[in-house]
């Protein structure tokens, strides 16, 4: 697209030549008319000094107007500008030049906070200073009613030209305030999004141990047994809990018992595989799921878990059960458990970090 400054106002608001001539005969306005401007233009321009005069004293005298002029470096540029505006009602030539210099008055007077009543207010004064200077030096009455009937004609043409500015700088203003409230609420759209997929992902892990909660393990369980059973290939579980873990809490502290949980996942984490999901199943109690694994792989699996707990804490015990369905027909996750905390029991029962399949 083109930039806005690259087009003239004409461009922007896409007024022809045929729309000016349009907008012409809607305002009644004719070649007669134009001329009869044109014969007065000797007589304006001999007292156009003194019209811009009277028509700024006239202007000052509105309170709301002498503000928005402010100051006279400001003053003296409107006059010339109006200046040039009077000559250039009685030109006699209403051509695009003419009309972008109106559309470009209607922008200034948008821009600087000019309402809609102040310019017809100004526009108004404006007419009947002039009116009173053709009533003043014309003779011929009949002439003098159709150059007034021209000149009112054109002040409406005028009029509806800078009004156009108005409402099309507003409408632009309203765009651009659209367009920064839809971008504004699609970087809110994709915080949220981000924001929704983080807790969804905490919602997901143990804050302890930052491995997976049980909530978690049994989504991704469903998923992997539906896979598992396509492939016809085995899944084991190990299933275990720290021994006299209660014990532990109350002789070091809470501490002491939670930096222990936090060991056991790291020993998880260094002897699983990428596929394996380790679970905090609750309280002391883990799970490790192991697709593609049979009961003796994950019994490997349990010993080096133990082998290197037992480094770092070589007086505490870990009991184990573990359980393994498939290749061909899989069981529930939910009988897998059962089966695992009984072997996990009988574990316990015999003491010391053992591991029953
Ligand atoms: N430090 C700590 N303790 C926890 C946490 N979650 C649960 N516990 C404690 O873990 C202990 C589990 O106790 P029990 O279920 O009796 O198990 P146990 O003492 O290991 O007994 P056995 O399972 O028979 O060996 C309870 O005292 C819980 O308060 C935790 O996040 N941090």
């Amino acid at each position: 697209m083109m930039l806005r400054t690259h087009q003239t106002l004409l461009d922007q608001m896409k007024i022809s030549d045929a729309e000016i001539q349009s907008r012409l005969e809607l305002a009644a306005l004719s070649l007669s008319h134009f001329e009869l401007l044109k014969d007065v233009l000797p007589l304006i321009n001999s007292q156009v000094d003194s019209i811009v005069e009277r028509f700024y004293i006239s202007q000052l005298a509105i309170d709301e107007i002498a503000v928005l002029i402010g100051d006279a470096d400001t003053l003296n540029r409107l006059k010339g500008a109006q200046h040039q505006y009077i000559l250039d009602l009685f030109s006699g030539q209403y051509d695009s030049t003419y009309v972008n210099n109106r559309l470009r008055i209607g922008m200034v007077h948008k821009r600087i906070g000019v309402e809609p009543k102040l310019y017809l207010s100004a526009i108004c004064s404006l007419k009947l200073i002039l009116f009173e200077v053709l009533d003043q030096s014309m003779t011929d009455a009949e002439v003098l009613r159709q150059t007034k009937e021209a000149l009112d004609k054109l002040l409406y043409f005028d009029t509806t030209l800078v009004f156009d500015t108005y409402i099309s700088s507003m409408i632009s203003e309203l765009e651009l305030a659209k367009k920064k409230t839809e971008m504004y609420a699609n970087s809110l759209e994709v915080k949220v999004s981000e924001r929704t997929a983080q807790l969804e992902e905490l919602a997901k892990k143990d804050p302890l141990t930052g491995i997976n909660n049980q909530r978690a393990m049994r989504e991704l369980a469903s998923v992997l047994l539906a896979s598992l059973t396509r492939r016809q290939a085995p899944f084991s579980l190990i299933y275990f809990d720290i021994d006299n873990f209660k014990q532990i809490n109350d002789q070091y502290g809470h501490l002491k018992g939670d930096e222990v949980l936090k060991v056991i996942s790291e020993c998880i984490r260094q002897h699983i595989r990428e596929a394996d999901v380790p679970c905090r199943y609750g309280g002391d109690e883990f799970c490790i799921m192991l697709p593609d694994a049979d009961a003796q792989s994950a019994q490997a699996v349990a010993e080096r878990i133990i082998a290197s707990f037992a480094k770092i804490h070589p007086d505490f015990s870990l009991s184990v059960g573990i359980v393994d369905t498939g290749p061909g027909q899989h069981m529930s996750l939910d009988d897998m458990i059962g089966i695992a905390d009984k072997k996990m029991y009988e574990a316990k029962a015999l003491e010391g970090s053992r591991i029953i399949v």
